[in-house]
């Protein structure tokens, strides 16, 4: 949380965000920077929503103008961080004035429209706003996640100053940025007001910013800043090498890009140059903008000041105590060495990449480090709603979060597919599930965790990602060029959170901190063009970035499509030298990526598993074949345990393991021990409730679907009488990726399932899914759907599985409760499904 009042008294500007996963925060952050550096208003404050009442002015309604971007989460909810204020938003008490005409505001939502509320949150705050007297200055955004937030947040933000500007009645003044031409829709008068009394505000989502741009004056138009070739030295810090403005294009030749190996395959060189010339002809006569990033690197002299500054391990993840935690039931059983029982279908090591034999190594430490999260996952993956494990974290004391991780070692790995070479079977695995423990056991205070969990593990930038922005910022020449230099960042934007007050070296903070295995937006290409010596190159990164004539269908098909990286840009583009503090103004912090907790912490509240798909998928290369990718972290957790396992030998099922004896927390009743001892799955807190439930496992991402499994099914076997248990699974086959087969047939000879009912899209002709499956039993889900009270939990891929089972359940209803039931036609089916999710009876943990 970011202590944003900075004392002074009556600051006219809020910029407030409610976030749960960072993406409203870094959006908020980098418009406060920008109306601090670019637009001559120092006085802005940035803040988390919930913060209001810590402003030395907490009189919120007496700003002349706030900032809001507001996220949903959960099932149209504020974030945590804005719940708070929202609560005392919308309280009924509150006066129609209390804005009191005075406040001019302007709203941008995030959400994702695979979520049943998009937006609702923005959508309804932007409502609010109104109803209580504020002016809205600008039309509210809506960005959708599920097809790029930038579509939306970009025009968004460009639109915004000279709305704000206006708002303010600064036309024009201190505005050092002269994009500010366009004044977008920044209507401010009262009718702006009346359009949003039904509780959805004048949108600006895709099509409305679309609209937008064509009224405004096109950013291109406007960029007038005269650079003439001087490199501006701005900064009077030693050792801070910041270049200001843009050098002179040199004209010149073209610079053709070799792209090294792996960017190789992303755009063949003919049409690279091809591009490029587009680009020079775009850029022809139009002059550049200059930027100036907001942040200051400090390079930390020996025996200098810095040399007392603490290195980010011991001082930039301390792990934050609230008082002295109360002891839980599940950290009281901290201490204890736990159980690893493994008597499921792991297959043996059957490397497709394996590394050089080496012998087997004992237990290293997990190098990545761990933050829970608020049931949620990066990438709209969302952990089941109910769930609230940051709650349960907090009220235990412990405070861990993305800037403050735990440590963990890994105990044991496994891969849960069976992969050629198993001696099984010849035929190549379509994909590789691992599932991995850490041990959380010397996390002081406890790293506690509740089913329902997602863990976010922060994993390092690729080393060549890493190795290229190295060797880019190295040509600042001066400390940047030495990557053990130690140093400290101030004022900054993105990534100031994470590094905090510690001083990191150069190659940690490029390694850790700064997000470059990112799609980078529009506004780094174009800021980027200003640490471009090569005319063409220059041309076309500010092409990209600024848009329009052909600039943003090329950003669309060139750099989104491809999902090219800022380092893979770098790459293509010899001539792009950013300094380090440009980078790190631009980038976001390198993000978590979220696993769902596939363990229970009464069976052992000190280790944690996660089970994943090492994510690897391929895209159309522009011109013919295919582009091969891989996920940034499983790609790295699968490569960190083949390093540490050495070779597979033969009837070896672990990639992985320790040699801790198994023992089961002994306060446990005796009759649940010996339970469990026999399957790995246990109680959970009371949210599995439920009759039947739908895994589809037959996606790409890293999520498998199934790591709630256990917890699902122990839940409901721990219950047990409450009624028929049904499990319909869905992967591609039998043999290649039913996880956890054997722990899900057991369960059924045992009777904790009442049905399994499995789907396999790859073993015949026709695929079978698990809506198919749910079809062919469709009267008995019907009735237990109407008639006997049964809860439906839905868990795997968002953009297909979820909706195919949804389309299905409303067909099924039709068919099978027809008329007497009250569901004649689909839009009743449909009505009745909102309902049961409504009462929480229709749970999806879905991610796209
Ligand atoms: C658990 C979870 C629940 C969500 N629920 C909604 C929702 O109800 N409506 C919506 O439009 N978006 C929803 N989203 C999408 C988020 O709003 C979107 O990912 C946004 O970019 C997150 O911004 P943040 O990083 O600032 O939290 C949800 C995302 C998660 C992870």
């Amino acid at each position: 949380m970011v202590n944003t009042d900075g004392g002074a008294s009556h600051p006219s500007i809020l910029v407030c965000f409610g976030s749960a996963t960072g993406n409203s925060e870094f959006i908020a952050k980098r418009i406060h920077a920008e109306l601090q550096n670019k637009h001559g208003l120092p006085g802005a404050r940035l803040l988390a929503m919930n913060d209001w009442k810590k402003l030395s002015n907490p009189a919120f309604e007496e700003y002349e103008a706030g900032i809001f971007v507001c996220a949903t989460t959960g099932n149209g909810d504020a974030p945590e961080n804005a719940e708070k204020f929202w609560r005392f938003l919308k309280r009924r008490t509150q006066p129609k004035t209390l804005l009191a005409n005075r406040m001019h505001f302007a709203v941008l939502g995030l959400g994702d429209t695979n979520y049943d509320k998009f937006c609702h949150m923005g959508k309804s705050m932007d409502a609010r706003l109104s109803e209580v007297g504020g002016r809205r200055m600008h039309n509210l955004g809506t960005a959708d996640e599920a097809v790029g937030l930038e579509g939306t947040v970009e025009p968004w933000i460009e639109t915004l100053y000279p709305a704000l500007m206006k708002a303010l009645g600064r036309d024009g003044v201190g505005a050092k940025d002269t994009t500010l031409a366009s004044v977008g829709n920044g209507d401010t008068s009262n009718k702006a007001n009346e359009d949003s009394t039904l509780g959805v505000g004048p949108e600006t989502g895709r099509e409305g910013m679309a609209r937008q741009g064509e009224e405004g004056a096109p950013a291109m138009e406007v960029e007038r800043v005269a650079v003439e070739g001087k490199v501006e030295e701005k900064d009077a810090e030693p050792h801070v090498a910041d270049r200001v403005g843009l050098p002179q294009a040199r004209g010149g030749p073209l610079t053709q890009a070799s792209g090294a190996q792996w960017v190789e395959s992303l755009l063949a060189p003919a049409d690279f140059q091809q591009i490029r010339e587009k680009a020079l002809a775009a850029a022809k006569d139009r002059p550049w903008t200059a930027y100036t990033p907001s942040v200051k690197v400090i390079f930390m002299d020996e025996s200098g000041p810095g040399a007392e500054c603490t290195p980010p391990v011991a001082e930039a993840h301390p792990i934050p105590k609230r008082g002295s935690p109360p002891r839980s039931s599940t950290s009281s059983q901290s201490s204890l060495p736990c159980s690893t029982p493994l008597n499921h279908g792991g297959a043996s090591l059957a490397p497709p990449a394996a590394p050089s034999p080496t012998a087997l190594k004992p237990p290293s430490p997990f190098t990545g480090r761990l933050s829970p999260f608020t049931g949620v996952t990066g990438g709209g993956r969302a952990a089941p709603t109910g769930a609230a494990p940051l709650a349960t974290l907090q009220a235990q004391g412990a405070s861990y979060s993305y800037e403050h991780p735990a440590q963990a070692k890994v105990r044991h790995a496994v891969y849960l597919t069976k992969t050629a070479g198993d001696g099984h079977h010849s035929e190549p695995p379509t994909r590789r599930v691992l599932e991995l423990e850490l041990d959380t056991q010397d996390c002081d205070p406890p790293f506690p965790y509740v089913p329902g969990d997602a863990v976010g593990i922060r994993c390092p930038n690729r080393t060549e990602a890493v190795e290229r922005v190295l060797e880019r910022v190295g040509r600042e020449g001066g400390r940047a060029g030495n990557r053990k230099s130690r140093l400290q960042v101030t004022d900054g934007v993105a990534v100031g959170g994470v590094l905090g007050t510690a001083c990191w070296t150069l190659e940690e903070v490029v390694r850790e901190v700064m997000d470059l295995e990112g799609t980078p937006k529009p506004h780094v290409l174009k800021a980027l063009a200003a640490y471009t010596q090569d005319e063409g190159d220059q041309a076309l990164l500010w092409w990209l970035g600024v848009g329009g004539e052909g600039g943003k269908a090329l950003y669309e098909s060139w750099i989104l499509e491809q999902r090219l990286s800022l380092a893979e840009v770098l790459e293509l583009i010899p001539s792009a030298a950013p300094t380090l503090a440009a980078l790190l103004d631009l980038l976001p912090p390198l993000p978590a990526r979220y696993y769902s907790v596939a363990s229970s912490p009464l069976v052992c509240p000190t280790r944690l598993r996660i089970a994943f798909s090492v994510v690897e998928y391929e895209l159309p290369r522009p011109g013919g074949g295919v582009i091969r990718r891989t996920g940034v972290c499983t790609s790295w957790m699968e490569r960190m345990l083949r390093e540490a396992a050495g070779p597979a030998s033969g009837d070896d099922k672990c990639l992985y393991t320790s040699s801790r004896a198994p023992s089961l927390p002994p306060s446990l009743p005796p009759a649940r021990r010996e339970a469990l001892k026999h399957s790995r799955s246990d109680v959970c807190s009371g949210y599995w409730r439920g009759d039947f439930d739908v895994w589809d496992d037959a996606e790409d991402g890293a999520g498998t679907g199934v790591e709630m499994e256990e917890e699902g099914i122990g839940s409901f076997a721990q219950k047990g009488g409450e009624g028929p248990i049904w499990l319909f699974f869905g992967c591609r086959t039998k043999a290649g990726d039913w996880i956890y087969r054997e722990e899900m047939e057991n369960f059924l000879k045992r009777g904790v399932l009442s049905e399994l009912q499995t789907a396999f899209s790859r073993e015949s002709a026709r695929k079978v899914y698990v809506q198919d499956r749910m079809q062919e039993q469709g009267e008995a889900l019907a009735r237990m759907l109407l008639k006997e009270g049964a809860y439906l939990y839905v868990c795997g891929d968002a953009e297909n599985m979820a909706r195919d089972v949804h389309a299905s359940l409303r067909t099924l209803l039709v068919q099978h409760g027809g008329r007497q039931e009250g569901l004649g036609s689909e839009e009743e089916a449909e009505a009745f499904l909102v309902e049961l999710k409504q009462r929480q009876r229709y749970v999806l943990d879905i991610w796209a």
